[in-house]
């Protein structure tokens, strides 16, 4: 017998992320939009939440919590507005795939104290390439961590709060376990003199429009290999998430990750 298509609900609706994947729902025969959620007291709370998308009227009103009936939530949004909407899925047992970036270490923790009661996919990035990407940062550290200097480079756009990226911080930290190491330096200034060994770099700069580049520099003594990813738009980010979400509905409680979904070995 088959089932109807799966009931989506997004929250952070009319952010960009939110917007680009509320379409690409409306192209997809499997999915359906079951709720566009958004903070309290929002301009264009009610409104058909279809013509904000650029699209014709899809009759669902933006509101500002969980109502009726909803198979998976995806949630790109802030890391405050991100806990407060997953606490409201265990209750209701709703999966939930989280793409907000920029959690405290003790959000992350709370974040993951849900994930006994409902499944939950939390990825700092959800494309398939910057996924193969950590992968192969992972193994490139262990064949030449020993030699090289490792430091992470990411560009984004001007509107983006948090820095580093969530994913250059999951590239450094991928690094990190390959190389065995715990110092990270973010940035660098003055007199810091000469770079010890062991020790990772991230760099964050923000430019224009640009959708997200990250970029991962082994330098050794006479040569130098980066393993770069750039995105050209925000499509990588919004069909992994929706892959996410056609993955989780209907798992038991527990921690998902990206590395499940695309059965990579680490990452
Ligand atoms: N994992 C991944 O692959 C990716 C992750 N991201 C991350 O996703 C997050 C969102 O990115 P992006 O879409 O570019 O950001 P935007 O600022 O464009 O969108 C965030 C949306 O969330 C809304 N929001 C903020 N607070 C609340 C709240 N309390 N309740 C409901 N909605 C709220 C914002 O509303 P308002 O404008 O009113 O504040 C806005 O509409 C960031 O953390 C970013 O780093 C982004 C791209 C890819
Ligand atoms: O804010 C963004 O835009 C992005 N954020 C994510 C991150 O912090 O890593 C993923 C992507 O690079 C775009």
């Amino acid at each position: 017998m088959s089932r109807g298509p799966l009931g989506v609900a997004m929250h952070g609706a009319t952010g960009r992320m939110g917007l680009r994947i509320i379409q690409l729902i409306a192209e997809a025969e499997d999915l359906a939009l079951s709720a566009a959620i958004e903070r309290p007291g929002h301009a264009r709370m009610g409104e058909d939440v279809g013509p904000i998308a650029g699209l014709g009227p899809v009759g669902m009103p933006l509101v500002d919590r969980i109502d009726g009936p909803i198979d998976v939530l995806i949630d790109f949004s802030a890391p405050g507005a991100s806990l407060a909407i997953a606490s409201s899925c265990a209750e209701r047992g709703i999966p939930l795939v989280v793409g907000t970036t920029g959690f405290e270490p003790g959000q992350r923790a709370e974040l993951d104290r849900l994930t006994d009661r409902i499944p939950i996919l939390v990825a700092s990035n959800f494309s398939k390439a910057v996924n193969l990407l950590m992968h192969l940062v992972g193994e490139a550290s262990r064949v030449l961590g020993d030699s090289a200097d490792i430091e992470v480079v990411e560009r984004h756009h001007r509107f983006k709060k948090d820095a580093p990226s969530g994913t250059a911080l999951r590239l450094a930290e991928v690094a990190a376990e390959a190389i065995g190491t715990d110092r990270f330096v973010h940035g660098r200034h003055g007199q810091v003199g000469e770079r010890p060994a062991g020790e990772i770099g991230l760099h964050a700069l923000r430019t224009g429009d640009n959708p997200g580049e990250h970029t991962v520099v082994f330098g050794l003594m006479g040569e130098c290999l980066e393993l770069s990813h750039r995105a050209l738009n925000r499509d990588g980010f919004a069909r992994g998430a929706l892959d996410a979400a056609r993955f989780l509905a209907g798992k038991p409680p527990g921690r998902y990750s990206m590395e499940d979904l695309l059965r990579l070995g680490r990452g």
